[in-house]
C-alpha cells in the first residue's frame, strides 16, 4: 500500500478539472502528466462520473485505492505499466462521457465495474504474454490455465479492493457488492485478445441485425468489446503519440522473443522476433486490419460519438502504409 503522506497529499490536493487534464479527449496522452497528475486524473474521472456519491465511496479510501493500483503496476515494464492502465481507463471515461447513448444503456453499477476493471486490467503485468507464460510453464500457467495472465490481474484487483484502507466497495449494498465483482472479473478477462477474437463476430452481428441493450447478454458483450476498445486505444492516437507507443510495445514484444529464443530455443512469433524490426510498419498494418479496424468500425456504427477512434486508427494506417513501402 501507499505511504500515509502520499495518501494525505492526494486527499488534500485540489483536483484539476477534466478540461484542464484533457481527459475528455480521445487524443489524450498521459506522457506529459506528472505522476501526481495521473493519480489526480483518476480521481477526477470518479468524481465526474458521480461514482463517489452514487456508491458512498469514502474519499480517503478512493485516494489510497488509486495509489495502491498505481503501485501494483511494474515500472520496469516498457508498455504494460501504470500509464497503460490509466490510458485504458481514460479511453473508457471518454467514451462514457462522449454520449448519453452509452451511459444510458448501463446501470450505475456497470459504469463502476468498467472504471475499476479498465484501471486494474493489467495489474502486475511482467511484460510477457499468455503464450510465453504457457510455453515456459510458469506457475501462473499451472494456476490459471487459459487467460492465465488476466486471472492474475483480477486477483490483484480483488486483493487491493479487500485491503483495509482501500475498500472502495464497502459502501455498496450486499446485493450490489455481489453483482459488481463478477462484472469486474468478466471485464478484465475480456482483455485477453484471444477471448476478444472468439466473441467479436457475435458483437458485429448484433450491430448489423439490431440490438436491444436491455438484454443482459447483449450488454455483457458490449462491456467486453468496450474493454478491448479501451485496452488497444493507443493504436488510435495522434501519429507521434501512437508511433512512440508502438516502439514501447515492440520493445516489450522483442524482449519476450529474445527470452523465448535464448531460454527455450523457440522461434518467436513475428511480432516478437527482433529480426523483423524493419517490418514494424507491415506488422502494424496487419494488426490494424486484422484486429483493430473491425472493432472500431462496429463501435462507431453503433455509437457515432466513438468515430474519433476509427478516424485516428485510419490516419495511423495511412502513415504506416507510407512507411511500409
Ligand atoms: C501503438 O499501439 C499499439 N501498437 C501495437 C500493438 N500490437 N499489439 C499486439 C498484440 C500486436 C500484434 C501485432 C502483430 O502480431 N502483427 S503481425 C505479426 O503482422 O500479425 C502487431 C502489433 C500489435 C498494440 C498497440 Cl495498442
Ligand atoms: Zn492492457
Amino acid at each position: 500500500t501507499a505511504p500515509q503522506e502520499e495518501i494525505k497529499a492526494l486527499q488534500e490536493a485540489e483536483i484539476p478539472s477534466a478540461q484542464s487534464l484533457h481527459i475528455l479527449d480521445f487524443s489524450f496522452s498521459d506522457i506529459d502528466l506528472s505522476e501526481d497528475s495521473t493519480t489526480q486524473a483518476t480521481v477526477r474521472m470518479f468524481l465526474d462520473l458521480n461514482l463517489i456519491q452514487d456508491f458512498n465511496i469514502e474519499y480517503k479510501s478512493l485516494c489510497q485505492w488509486v495509489l495502491s493500483v498505481k503501485r501494483g503496476y511494474r515500472s520496469n515494464v516498457p508498455y504494460h505499466n501504470w500509464n497503460h492502465g490509466l490510458s485504458t481507463a481514460q479511453c473508457m471515461f471518454a467514451m462514457l462521457m462522449a454520449t448519453d447513448q452509452l451511459q444510458c444503456n448501463f446501470s450505475r453499477l456497470e459504469v463502476l465495474a468498467l472504471m475499476i476493471a479498465t484501471l486494474n486490467h493489467d495489474l502486475d503485468h511482467r511484460g510477457v504474454s499468455n503464450s510465453y507464460i504457457k510455453r515456459t510453464h510458469q506457475p501462473l500457467a499451472q494456476l490459471y490455465g487459459t487467460s492465465s495472465l488476466e486471472h492474475h490481474h483480477y486477483d490483484m484487483c480483488l486483493f487491493i479492493l479487500n485491503n483495509p484502507g482501500s475498500q472502495i466497495l464497502s459502501g455498496l449494498s450486499p446485493e450490489d457488492y455481489r453483482r459488481v465483482l463478477p462484472m469486474i472479473e468478466k471485464a478484465i478477462l475480456a482483455t485477453d485478445l484471444a477471448i476478444y477474437m472468439e466473441r467479436r463476430a457475435e458483437f458485429f452481428e448484433l450491430g448489423q441485425s439490431g440490438v436491444s441493450w436491455a438484454k443482459d447478454s447483449h450488454r455483457d458483450l458490449l462491456r467486453s468489446m468496450l474493454m478491448t476498445a479501451s485496452d488497444i486505444c493507443a493504436i488510435t492516437k495522434p501519429w507521434h503519440i501512437q508511433k512512440r507507443i508502438a516502439k514501447l510495445v515492440a520493445t516489450e514484444f522483442f524482449a519476450e522473443g529474445d527470452k523465448e529464443r535464448e531460454e527455450f530455443n523457440i522461434k518467436p512469433a513475428d511480432m516478437m522476433n527482433r529480426d523483423n524490426s524493419t517490418r514494424l510498419p507491415h506488422m502494424q498494418v496487419n494488426y490494424i486490419d486484422g484486429l483493430c479496424h473491425p472493432l472500431y468500425q462496429s463501435l462507431s456504427g453503433m455509437f457515432s460519438s466513438c468515430s474519433p477512434l476509427l478516424d485516428g486508427l485510419m490516419k495511423n494506417r495511412e502513415n504506416w502504409m507510407l512507411l511500409a513501402e
